[in-house]
């Protein structure tokens, strides 16, 4: 599999891949917004697209939706080379932008029923992509409200329907859940696990950290238009040699017990601090019985156990130099 470290990220095309970016890049005069970008998606897999304002996520998805014409590099979607000019590879994608392309006057039904006849769908075909994509959002009991009266988050809810009727390979979607309510922003994150279980690859744009952990089976770090890592949270947590930390609160004699946690294979740290005693370990959860052991046979009494693991945030700050969300 593609990975790591800053710079190159060189992607294997297999033809198992709904997405495959090869060296794309794109200037805009003297700006260089992609800059050999490289990366695959698997059929049902969702992967992330992280950076900042500006890193060139959005440029990325464009290209790749070929709706920009890159400046060097390729990319094919299920084996189709992607072109501004590609319907064939273009009708394999449903794209999301961030803004919302909706008729308000018209319900939520029809304006289904008007993007689905744009995907030449018909008939009765129509009629069950039209039920089954508001099931999928959330909406099917507004489907004959008018989106007039949606909220924000509701319509954006609507507008990844529209991009799901053709029942596309590969949805791309450009920062949906930003400035959406919580209620929406979830109903938007479970339609899109929702998705990896039906084969659907899914390709997401985000500068929520919380989101692409949750969400993406893989995530591709941007910063300055490069992908400068990329991975699977663990796998990119792991990189960075950062260790999980597990906070022990017990009664006893605290000092046995840090002794014997040190004593265990995987455990990199156990001290005391506060009250408490603190491991460092490689994988903390899996740890967790041998911990439990260590405190039964240092007679100590566990009140409370806490592991945490390092997030992408941490990844993130590592690679770039900068917290994601200044
Ligand atoms: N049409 C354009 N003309 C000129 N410069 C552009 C154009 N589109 C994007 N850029 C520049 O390319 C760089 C990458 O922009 P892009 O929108 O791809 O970033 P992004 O990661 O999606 O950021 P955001 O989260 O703000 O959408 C930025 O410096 C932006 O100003």
């Amino acid at each position: 599999m593609a990975t790591v470290t800053s710079g190159e990220v060189t992607a294997p095309a297999t033809a198992d891949e709904v997405l495959t970016v090869d060296g794309l890049s794109k200037r805009f005069g003297d700006r260089t917004a992609v800059d050999g970008v490289s990366f695959t998606v698997a059929p049902g897999e969702t992967y992330g697209l992280l950076g900042p304002n500006g890193a060139g996520k959005t440029t990325t998805i464009r290209l790749v939706c070929g709706l920009l014409h890159p400046d060097g590099g390729r990319c094919s979607i299920a084996g189709r080379a992607v072109s501004t000019s590609a319907v064939e590879a273009k009708e394999l994608v449903g794209y999301v932008p961030q803004e919302v392309a909706l008729y308000p006057d018209l319900t939520a039904a029809e304006n289904l029923r008007f993007f689905g006849r744009l995907y030449r769908l018909g008939g009765r075909r129509l009629r069950a992509r039209v039920g089954e994509v508001l099931e999928l959002v959330g909406l099917a009991d507004r489907a004959d409200d008018k989106v007039e009266s949606f909220s924000g988050g509701m319509k954006r809810r609507l507008n990844i329907g529209a991009g799901l009727l053709h029942a596309p390979r590969l949805l791309v979607l450009d920062e949906p859940t930003v400035g959406v309510d919580p209620q929406s922003r979830h109903a938007i994150m479970d339609s899109i696990q929702g998705l990896g279980a039906t084969g659907t690859a899914v390709l997401y744009t985000t500068h929520y950290m919380e989101e692409a952990e949750r969400l993406c089976d893989r995530v591709g770090i941007m910063d300055h238009g490069r992908l400068v890592a990329e991975g699977t949270r663990r796998g990119l947590v792991a990189q960075l040699g950062e260790l999980d930390r597990i906070t022990l609160t017990a009664t006893g004699d605290l000092q046995r017990l840090a002794e014997r946690c040190r004593a265990l294979p995987g455990i990199a740290g156990a001290d005391l601090k506060d009250g408490q005693v603190l491991l460092l370990a490689h994988d903390g959860r899996r740890l967790l019985p041998a911990v439990l052991a260590a405190a039964e046979s240092a007679e100590t009494e566990l009140r409370s156990v806490e592991v945490v693991e390092p997030d992408l945030e941490a990844v993130f700050l590592h690679l770039t130099g900068t917290a994601l969300r200044e």
